[in-house]
Parts: C-alpha cells; sequence; structure tokens
C-alpha cells in the first residue's frame, strides 16, 4: 500500500524535510533538510549562513525561494544530488526514523502535495514525486548497509 506523507504532525511525517531531524554535513549543524537544501541555492554566498539559521524550516523554504536571492546558475542541474545528500545524512544519524524508514519496506512513498509537482505528487496525482523517489533510494542505500 502506498505511504502519503506530507505534514510532520502526521504518520511518517519524519519523512518530510521540515521534520526537527538536525545533522552536521559540509562541516555545518543543519536544523533540518530543509534548511540545507534551501541553504545550497546560495553556496560561497552570505545567504547560506542567513539560511542556515532560520528560525523554522518555513522561514528557510519562504528566504530559499525568494528570487531577490539570486540563485545559483547551475541549480536545476544539482537540486537532486542535493536533495539525496541531505536526505541519506538524516536518516544516517538518526536511528529511531531510520528504523521507520525501513519498515515500509518495498512500498511506495509519496510526498502528498497539494501544491509541489517536482518533489511531490501535486493536486492531482501526476507530479514527479522526486522527494519520494529519494527517500525510496535512501531506503534501499540503508536496507543494504544493515545486511553487511
Ligand atoms: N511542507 C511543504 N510546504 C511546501 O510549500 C512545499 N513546497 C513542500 N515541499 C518541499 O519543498 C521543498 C522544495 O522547495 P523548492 O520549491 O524546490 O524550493 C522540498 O523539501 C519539498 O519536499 N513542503
Amino acid at each position: 500500500m502506498t505511504i502519503y506523507f506530507y505534514n510532520t504532525r502526521e504518520q511518517y511525517g519524519c519523512f518530510s524535510n521540515f521534520s526537527y531531524h538536525g545533522f552536521e554535513l559540509d562541516s555545518l549543524y543543519w536544523y533540518t533538510s530543509e534548511h540545507y537544501f534551501q541553504a545550497q541555492k546560495f553556496v560561497e554566498t552570505p545567504h547560506l549562513e542567513e539560511i542556515r539559521l532560520a528560525k523554522t524550516p518555513k522561514d528557510a523554504a519562504r528566504m530559499g525561494r525568494d528570487r531577490k536571492r539570486p540563485l545559483r546558475a547551475d541549480w536545476e542541474q544539482v537540486k537532486d544530488d542535493i536533495m539525496r545528500k541531505a536526505v541519506l545524512r538524516k536518516f544516517e544519524i538518526h536511528t529511531d526514523i531510520r528504523e521507520i524508514l525501513l519498515s515500509t519496506g518495498d512500498e511506495e512513498i509519496v510526498e502528498n502535495s497539494p501544491i509541489d509537482f517536482y518533489w511531490g505528487c501535486g493536486a492531482n496525482g501526476s507530479g514527479k514525486n522526486m522527494l519520494g523517489i529519494i527517500l525510496m533510494e535512501v531506503r534501499e542505500i540503508l536496507h543494504e548497509r544493515s545486511q553487511q
């Protein structure tokens, strides 16, 4: 049965990038994977630190999407790998949610976002669901590691 997630307060909310599962990555501490993802839009500029320290993941997303801050030129080419890196780190570090991810077995995982047709499935289910796909990739990596 397909596993849907979106709101951090609902079942499987830990799969959302907005869940408070912090980690160290690139020698810096990140409150959430959303903070990390949004800040990477501005590498080598002061906006990275500004977003890293955003009070909430919602603030980090708002700041990262605000085009008053110039987006790095290669963003479309690198964004999927940046998301992979952040999501893998999050589930490597936090044993409790790693177990939740592994407990989903081979089920399809879908970010049930009514507005996001890239990372989620969008309002009518036709979205790419890239975050769900990345979560399934990370699950596979962690499952293989757990068998070694
Ligand atoms: N909770 C939540 N609210 C939204 O408005 C969203 N769009 C999402 N989806 C997440 O947004 C992040 C990507 O943002 P960009 O638009 O590419 O900057 C990513 O974490 C999606 O999972 N979630």
